[in-house]
């Protein structure tokens, strides 16, 4: 089974293409909601979190996303720090998920892939783009709470596209939603053909 990853900055239309993959048959493993999932979940996880940012990271038992946002956004090694408690966990869930897929290839979306060193462990990766600016306005328009500077802080912790772009085997400009059903088809097709 081929291992394929899929990613793209924030609000680049990563969870929109997955849906098209899920459409075509294909499954699709959400890191993002699955990170959230455990983070909520694992007593592990949760004491490894709190010990880094403080009791306050869980308020009601529940994990406070905002707060959270706050600490480690604005601050590199805070967030490297979450990353290397949370990628493993996440890891270890994706694999076990994967051994229940009988599918020719399956999907892991997931933020960052690049930015924490991650690439080797797909067969191969596609990449999302779309102009940063229409990025924001997305991500605005959808989560309806976040500002400008919410979505740049999250921004200047990702790698830039054009880095991204020469390390990904396939690339996917998502702008008019059309010609990205057409790419997606695209890609299925090659890949199908490569198993
Ligand atoms: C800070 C948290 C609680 C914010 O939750 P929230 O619901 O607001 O955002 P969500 O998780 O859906 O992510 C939305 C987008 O933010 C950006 N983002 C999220 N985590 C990261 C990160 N570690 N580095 C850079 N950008 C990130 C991505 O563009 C992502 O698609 C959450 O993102 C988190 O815990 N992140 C750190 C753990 C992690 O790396 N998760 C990714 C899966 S491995
Ligand atoms: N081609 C498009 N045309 C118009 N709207 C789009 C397009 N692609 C995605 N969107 C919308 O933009 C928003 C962001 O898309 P999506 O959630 O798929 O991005 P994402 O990369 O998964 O975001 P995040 O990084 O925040 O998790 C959503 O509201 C989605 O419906």
């Amino acid at each position: 089974m081929i291992v394929v990853g899929l990613t793209g900055g924030i609000g680049s239309g990563k969870t929109t293409v997955a849906k098209m993959f899920q459409d075509l048959g294909v499954p699709v493993y959400n890191s993002d909601d699955r990170a959230k999932n455990l983070m909520q979940k694992s007593p592990e996880l949760i004491l490894e979190i709190k010990e880094l940012l403080g009791e306050d990271a869980y308020k009601n038992s529940r994990l406070d996303r905002g707060y959270v946002s706050k600490q480690v956004f604005n601050n590199k090694e805070l967030l490297a720090s979450l990353n290397a408690i949370v990628h493993p966990a996440v890891r270890k869930d994706f694999l076990e998920w994967s051994k229940e897929q009988s599918a020719d290839y399956v999907i892991q979306e997931a933020a960052i892939i690049f930015e924490i060193g991650s690439q080797d462990f797909y067969d191969c990766i596609i990449l999302v783009t779309a102009p940063k600016e229409t990025r924001i306005d997305r991500v605005m328009k959808r989560d309806t709470s976040s500002t400008f500077e919410s979505i740049e802080a999250r921004m200047k912790n990702q790698l830039s596209d054009d880095k991204k772009i020469e390390a990904s085997d396939y690339v996917i400009q998502n702008e008019k939603i059309e010609q990205t059903k057409v790419q997606v088809l695209d890609i299925h097709r090659d890949l199908l053909n490569k198993i």
